[in-house]
């Protein structure tokens, strides 16, 4: 089954590679406190573009982001670990599988973690113009 079709994939582990990690703090919460949407999301994208830039060998843009489900709430004082997996590769694009997973603070144990979000992100590689090219070209 795909990461689409199952939609909130219950897999209890992380899938892909470690790419970015972060601490969320006070500074990335919205004017009520709560870490915002747009902040995993740039996240997000980032490590797309740092996972797809590996594969390509470049520069790459994101042209989709498919299906986005906010699973649980971020809290401050997170450590957040984001996850990628080249799931296909067309001619020009890429689509990466993206998950972002957080350590509770001051969980009780050390493996308590959870997965927050999932997407799949479409990446496009560039040439040094900014115009399409293929991946492996
Ligand atoms: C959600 C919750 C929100 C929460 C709160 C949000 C707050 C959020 C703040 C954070 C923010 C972070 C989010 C950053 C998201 C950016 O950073 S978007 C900005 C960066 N991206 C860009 O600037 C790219 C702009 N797009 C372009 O310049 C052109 O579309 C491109 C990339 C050059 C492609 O041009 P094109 O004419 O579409 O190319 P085309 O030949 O048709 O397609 C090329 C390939 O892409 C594929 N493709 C094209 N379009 C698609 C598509 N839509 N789907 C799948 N594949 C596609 C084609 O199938 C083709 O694949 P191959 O067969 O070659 O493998």
């Amino acid at each position: 089954m795909t990461l689409l079709e199952t939609d909130l994939d219950d897999a209890p582990a992380p899938q892909g590679l470690l790419t970015l990690k972060l601490l969320a703090s006070r500074q990335d919460t919205n004017l009520y406190g709560d870490i915002s949407g747009g902040w995993l999301v740039n996240h997000m994208d980032q490590a797309a573009e740092l996972a797809a830039g590996r594969e390509a060998g470049g520069r790459t843009a994101t042209v989709a982001i498919e299906s986005m489900d906010f699973l649980s709430p971020v809290r401050v004082g997170s450590m957040v670990s984001v996850y990628t997996h080249v799931q296909e590769i067309g001619r020009s694009s890429l689509k990466i599988d993206v998950e972002v997973w957080v350590r509770i603070p001051h969980g009780r144990r050390l493996e308590e973690r959870q997965k927050v979000t999932e997407a799949r992100f479409v990446m496009v590689a560039l040439d040094d113009n900014g115009r399409i090219r293929a991946v492996h070209g």
